[in-house]
């Protein structure tokens, strides 16, 4: 398991100062962050851009030291015991850093292998095995620069799998990619934890990503946890307003009124905007379900129901909230 407790970061950034003084500036990223990966899951870290994530993920692939706090890898301390859990990590980023243009895909891997200690035999049949598994054996001795998108973004992949981590962070590992890749990508993430039991930690800015993938989702604001639960429970827990849309062919006054006081009465509200095909569509937003009380007035207005679909809360409803509650 990997647990992390209490952990905080402070950066020490260069100010300008007088020429006989330099000014320093300390830069709190993360002020106390707690949190747990198990083997099998995947783990959402969310939050507005500036809110730590990429500073949590670094200090937990052991790229930067906490100031405070502590990271326990199978029982290996991250600081101390660093040598050990380097072994057991590894961090794969979005877009098109960490790889060498000029090497071909099977020169890179070769390289970032030889880092994690790796040699001969061994090393050459896991680059065969990695380049199988991301699809990129056809193209392995082709230099980087001549990959597509997509095809450098699998061997991030495979760079990130060179040490065969049990622990594996991705931030934001579809970035910039067309919506195909994407979810090729997510599938074969879903399938290192499912299949190969990696435990996972996610940042991403597209929700739905973080929705479909993960079991679990923190929600970091500022450096700190703000929230911690599955995305489902995440969307319950905070009563945010269900959406009930119903397009119907004409609205007299009276329904536009009796609309109006059902709203009242469910303590929601209502919108009417007339469609482009001259219908009407209602709108009712509220935290109760009003699909019922809805079609029985419409039922008593003798008016038939063209469309009708309910709009729940997503996870990216939470963050928004969130942010806006916290006045992000
Ligand atoms: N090397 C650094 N030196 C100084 N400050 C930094 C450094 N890296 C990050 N920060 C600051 O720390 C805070 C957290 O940054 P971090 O990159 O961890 O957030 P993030 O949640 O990953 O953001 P994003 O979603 O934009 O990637 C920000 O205020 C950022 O400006």
């Amino acid at each position: 398991m990997l647990i992390v407790e209490n952990v905080r970061k402070v950066y020490h950034v260069k100010e300008k100062g007088s020429w006989l003084r330099q000014q320093w500036k300390e830069v709190e990223a993360v002020s106390d962050v707690s949190f747990r990966m198990v083997p099998g899951k995947i783990i959402g870290l969310l939050g507005i851009n500036g809110a730590g994530k990429t500073t949590t993920i670094k200090m937990c692939s052991t790229l930067l030291t906490p100031t405070s706090g502590t990271i326990t890898v199978d029982g290996y301390d991250a600081v101390k015991e660093d040598r050990f859990v380097k072994a057991k990590v590894n961090m794969i980023a979005g877009g098109e850093r960490m790889l060498y243009w000029r090497l071909t895909g099977r020169e890179n891997l070769h390289y970032f292998g030889s880092l994690y200690g790796l040699h001969g035999g061994a090393l050459r049949s896991r680059i065969d095995s990695l380049l199988l598994q991301v699809g990129l054996l056809d193209a392995a001795d082709t230099p980087v620069e001549r990959y597509s998108k997509g095809m450098k973004q699998r061997l991030q992949i495979a760079r990130g799998l060179i040490n065969d981590p049990s622990y594996l962070f991705l931030d934001e590992p579809t970035l910039g990619l067309d919506a195909p890749i994407a979810r090729q990508l997510r599938k074969h993430v879903k399938e290192l934890a499912v299949a190969h039991g990696k435990a996972i930690l996610l940042t991403s800015h597209y929700i739905h990503e973080v929705e479909e993938l993960c079991d679990e989702v923190y929600i970091i604001d500022k450096g700190k946890l703000v929230a911690h639960d599955t995305p489902a429970q995440l969307t319950q827990s905070l009563n945010l307003e269900t959406a009930l849309h119903v397009v119907i062919p004409a609205l007299s006054a009276s329904l536009d009124l009796d609309l109006h006081k059902l709203a009242v009465r469910c303590g929601g509200s209502r919108e009417i905007a007339e469609t482009d095909e001259h219908t009407w569509e209602v709108t009712l937003r509220g935290q109760t379900d009003m699909t019922t009380p809805l079609l029985s007035l419409l039922a008593a207005h003798q008016s038939p129901v063209l469309r009708l679909h309910t709009q729940q809360p997503s996870l990216e409803d939470v963050i928004l909230h969130m942010a806006d509650r916290r006045g992000a």
